[in-house]
C-alpha cells in the first residue's frame, strides 16, 4: 500500500500551541496536529519516561500514533520536513542521549490489536502491544509458546527487531511474519528469513544515531506460531517459573534496559564483568548490578552518559582483561562523548 494517501493528509499542517498544553508544560513545547487526524506531534517531548532506564533528553519532536494511517502520516510528515525518524517501542533496550535526539521520534507503542486463533494456532498482533502481556494471556488460554518471553518488558515491534529472546527460545523461533512500512510508504510482508535472523540481531536494527534523514522500516504487527491446547495451569506454572528465576537472577528493583552486552560466545558477558572484578561498580547513579554483572541498574539519578562511560569503562577493563570486546545488545541513540 503507497501511502500517498496519507501524504495528501499531511501536506497542511495546522494548530499550533493550545492554552491546556501551556499550562501543562512549562517548556516551549508546541504541539501540531496531522491534518484530518487527531493525531498530535508534540516538540520537546521528554523521552526519560519513555525509556526503562529513566534517562534520555527531549527529543524534537515525538508522535504516537493509534493506527496505521496515523503511522504512515506520521512518517510522511518527517519525509515532507527532512527529519531523520527515530523508532520507539517500550524504550527497555535503548539509551537515549541526555542531549535528546533531533527530527521526530514516533512511538509505536499505540498501535494495539491482538487475534488469538484457535484454528491455526496464530497469534496475530500490532507492534505496540506488550510482550509479557501477551506470554501470560497466551499461559491464561493453555497455549503454549510463549513462557519464555514473561518478563520481557518491550513490544512486538522491539521484540521482532531485536530478535528478543530468554531460556533458548527467542522470537525468530516462532515468528510466521512480520509486516513493515518501508520508507517508500509500501506495506511488506516478510518472512524470518527474509528478515535474516541471529542471536539478537536482525536486518530490521537500523543505524544508531539518527543523524541522517529518512526512516528505518517499521514494523507494523507480527504472527507467531503458538501451540493451543494445553492445560492452562501447565502453561502458567511453566510462565510462572521463568518468571521467579528472573526476580531470583536478574536485578527488576532498579531501572535497567535488561543485558548490556551480548554473549561472547562461549563465555557470559555476566562472568566475565564479574571476575573482571567490576560489580557494584558505580559511575554516577549507574551501577554495575550486585545480582547480575551484565546488567547496568540506574541507582538514582543517573544521566545517560553516566550510563555510557560505565558502558565504556566496563569495555576497556575487559578487553585489558580477557582481550575480549563486548558488544552492546542495547541500543545507544543521540550523542555520547566518548571519553578522552
Ligand atoms: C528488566 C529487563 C529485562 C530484559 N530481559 C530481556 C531478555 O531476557 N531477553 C531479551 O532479548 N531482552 C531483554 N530485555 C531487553 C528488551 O526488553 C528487549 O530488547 C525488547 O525486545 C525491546 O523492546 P522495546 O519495545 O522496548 O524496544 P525499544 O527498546 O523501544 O527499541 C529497541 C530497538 O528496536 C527498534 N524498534 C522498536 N520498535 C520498533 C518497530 N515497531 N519497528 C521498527 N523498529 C522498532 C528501536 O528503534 C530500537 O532500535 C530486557 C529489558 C529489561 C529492562
Ligand atoms: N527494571 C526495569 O527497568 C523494568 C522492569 N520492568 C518489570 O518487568 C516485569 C515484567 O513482568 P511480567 O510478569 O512479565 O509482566 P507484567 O508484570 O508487566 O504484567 C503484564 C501483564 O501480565 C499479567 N500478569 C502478570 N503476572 C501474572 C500472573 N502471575 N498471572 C497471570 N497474569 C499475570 C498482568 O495482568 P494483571 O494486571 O491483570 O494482573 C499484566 O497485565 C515487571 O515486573 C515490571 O515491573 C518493567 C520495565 C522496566
Ligand atoms: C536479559 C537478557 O537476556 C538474558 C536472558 O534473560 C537470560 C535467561 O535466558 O539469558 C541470558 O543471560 P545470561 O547469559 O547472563 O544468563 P544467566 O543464566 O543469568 O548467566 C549465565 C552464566 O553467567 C554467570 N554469571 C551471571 C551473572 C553474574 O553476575 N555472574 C556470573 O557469573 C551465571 O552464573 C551463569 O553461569 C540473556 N542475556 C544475553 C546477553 O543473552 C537480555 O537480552 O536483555
Amino acid at each position: 500500500m503507497k501511502i500517498s494517501q496519507a501524504a495528501a493528509n499531511v501536506c497542511t499542517i495546522f494548530a499550533s500551541t493550545t492554552q491546556k498544553q501551556e499550562t501543562e508544560d512549562s517548556s516551549d513545547s508546541k504541539i501540531i496536529y496531522l491534518k484530518d487526524t487527531d493525531c498530535a506531534i508534540k516538540s520537546q517531548a521528554s523521552l526519560s519516561a519513555f525509556t526503562s532506564y529513566r534517562v534520555g533528553g527531549a527529543a524534537q519532536w515525538y508522535v504516537a500514533p493509534r493506527n496505521l494511517e496515523a503511522l504512515q502520516a506520521s512518517v510522511e510528515y518527517a519525509k515532507e520536513h527532512e527529519l531523520p525518524v527515530t523508532i520507539l517501542g517500550a524504550g527497555s533496550n535503548l539509551l537515549v542521549s541526555d542531549r535528546g535526539l533531533p527530527g521526530l521520534v514516533i512511538s509505536t507503542r499505540h498501535l494495539r490489536h491482538s487475534h488469538f486463533d484457535p484454528q491455526t494456532g496464530q497469534l496475530t498482533v500490532a507492534a505496540g502491544e506488550s510482550i509479557p502481556t501477551l506470554a501470560w494471556e497466551a499461559a491464561k488460554l493453555g497455549w503454549q509458546g510463549l513462557e519464555w518471553a514473561v518478563g520481557i518488558p518491550g513490544t512486538v515491534g522491539g521484540a521482532v527487531v531485536m530478535n528478543a529472546g530468554a531460556h533458548n527460545s527467542c522470537i525468530a523461533d516462532m515468528l510466521v511474519s512480520a509486516e513493515v512500512l518501508s520508507p517508500d510508504g509500501t506495506l511488506e510482508t516478510l518472512t524470518p528469513a527474509q528478515i535474516g535472523y541471529s542471536y539478537r540481531s536482525s536486518s530490521l536494527q537500523s543505524s544508531e544515531s539518527p543523524t541522517e534523514k529518512g526512516c528505518q522500516r517499521i514494523v507494523t504487527q507480527a504472527t507467531f506460531q503458538l501451540q493451543p491446547g494445553t492445560d492452562p495451569a501447565l502453561v502458567l506454572a511453566a510462565t510462572k517459573q521463568h518468571k521467579q528465576h528472573r526476580l531470583t537472577t536478574q536485578p527488576y528493583n532498579f531501572p535497567s534496559c535488561g543485558s548490556v552486552f551480548r554473549n561472547p560466545t562461549p563465555y557470559s558477558a555476566g562472568w566475565l564483568i564479574e571476575q573482571t572484578g567490576l560489580k557494584g561498580y558505580q559511575i554516577g547513579g549507574a551501577q554495575v548490578a550486585l545480582l547480575h554483572a551484565n546488567f547496568i541498574v540506574n541507582r538514582g539519578g543517573a544521566k545517560a552518559s553516566d550510563i555510557f562511560s560505565l558502558i565504556s569503562h566496563i569495555q576497556q577493563q575487559v578487553k585489558e582483561h580477557w582481550s575480549i570486546c563486548l558488544q552492546p545488545e542495547v541500543k545507544m541513540i543521540g550523542e555520547f562523548q566518548a571519553a578522552g
